[in-house]
């Protein structure tokens, strides 16, 4: 495998979408369940390709640097020592999921815990090519753990086929394209295989060929600038900017915003050194996980326990779902203090495998302990 350069910490952006008028789609044997979600135009954000670039550049450039600082010189900037203090204040709001656990284990104790997790920066570290974002083999070994022990779902932004192919365990569930593309597991114990023909859900069905032909556009228009990466994501694109020159970024941003000006039905919100075009529908991670709890037949029961692990801003829709519901907890991955609706946190992908480990033991001595 080539040597990629892993980034350590990021700022991410704040979403700014507009509101666009929505049509009614459909998509699945369980479009009329979630019907009424779909209808609505999503007044979180901004307007297709309204706005202008520049506000765009702000919220690009709140990212950090567009290459990782080392631990090394994280260590003698005196920024890192400024920004240590804050992290060790925001700690105290978002304790360590690892010198917490007993707590979270406590608060889990004798209900059904359901994991959700995030593929990008939880699972995988973030590098520069998104072709090479690969899970090691230890954490794959980890999460076919985890699913022995609870139903599992991977949430991300990247289409359900991708994520699918890196993380390569039949036996899960996957929400792919930012939860606009469940199924369930092709693999696992019949009950479990029964529940997950339920699954499919593609509610953003109706958008593919407008999908379809911005990626053609803007594969096209940002041709002219080195290291720009248009990714297609199924029911949703990502315009990766990692590798793009700082000096560069009005223009791709320019070139992006009055693409979508002409789909009022798309909106952009931002990642990780990416740009997210996606339809302006009211679906997101939080919806699909609302949607799998149902589909699992969890939904009103107490005793489920949801957990949701994930570093990016896609993934706070989710963890704001646990923190309305009251049920379980988000647990944010970052280096850095962030505003979050995550309870806990975990510092990066290492720390995730080192929690997943635990919680499966945790798990097994717990079931031992039932025997005696
Ligand atoms: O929801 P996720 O699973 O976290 O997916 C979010 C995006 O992840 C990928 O991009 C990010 O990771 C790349 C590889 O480490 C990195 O190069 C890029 O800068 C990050 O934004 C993926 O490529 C996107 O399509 C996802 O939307």
């Amino acid at each position: 495998m080539t040597k990629q350069n892993v980034v350590m910490q990021e700022e991410p952006a704040v979403a700014v979408a507009a509101a666009a008028p929505t049509r009614p789609v459909s998509g699945g044997a369980n479009h009329a369940r979630y019907k009424k979600f779909l209808s609505r135009p999503d007044l979180s954000s901004g307007g297709g390709g309204g706005g202008k670039a520049g506000s765009w550049i702000e919220s690009m450039k709140a990212s950090s640097p567009t290459h990782v600082k080392s631990a090394a010189a994280r260590a003698v900037s005196s920024f890192a020592s400024h920004d240590e203090q804050d992290y060790d204040g925001w700690m105290k709001l978002h304790p360590s999921a690892l010198d917490d656990f007993e707590v979270l284990a406590a608060a889990s104790k004798g209900k059904q815990i359901v994991m959700f997790l995030d593929y990008d920066g939880t699972l995988s570290p973030i590098v520069d090519d998104p072709d090479r974002a690969f899970m090691s083999d230890e954490m794959r070994e980890a999460v076919r753990e985890v699913a022995r022990q609870f139903p599992t779902a991977i949430v991300s932004g990247r289409c359900t086929e991708k994520v699918t192919s890196f993380v390569e365990l039949s036996e899960l569930y996957y929400a792919g394209s930012h939860g606009m593309d469940i199924k369930g597991p092709n693999d696992g114990p019949q009950h479990l295989k029964a529940k997950a023909e339920n699954v499919l859900f593609q509610p953003a069905r109706d958008f593919l060929p407008m999908i379809d032909e911005v990626y053609k556009h803007l594969v096209e228009t940002t041709k002219c600038i080195p290291g720009c990466r248009v990714e297609n994501n199924k029911f949703c694109l990502s315009v990766h900017f990692r590798c793009v020159d700082e000096k560069k970024w009005c223009l791709l941003a320019e070139k992006v915003r009055s693409t979508i000006t002409d789909y009022p039905k798309l909106r952009l919100t931002h990642g990780r050194k990416v740009l997210e075009i996606r339809p302006s529908i009211k679906w997101d991670k939080g919806k699909a996980l609302e949607f799998l709890l149902e589909s699992l037949g969890y939904d009103g029961f107490n005793d489920v326990f949801p957990l949701y692990i994930g570093d990016d801003r896609t993934d706070e829709d989710a963890f704001k779902v646990l923190q309305d519901r009251g049920q379980g907890f988000g647990i944010l991955v970052s280096t850095i203090a962030k505003e979050t609706n995550a309870s806990f946190s975990l510092r990066e992908p290492a720390e995730v495998l080192k929690f997943l480990r635990r919680i499966v033991e945790w798990k097994q001595i717990s079931m031992e302990e039932c025997r005696v």
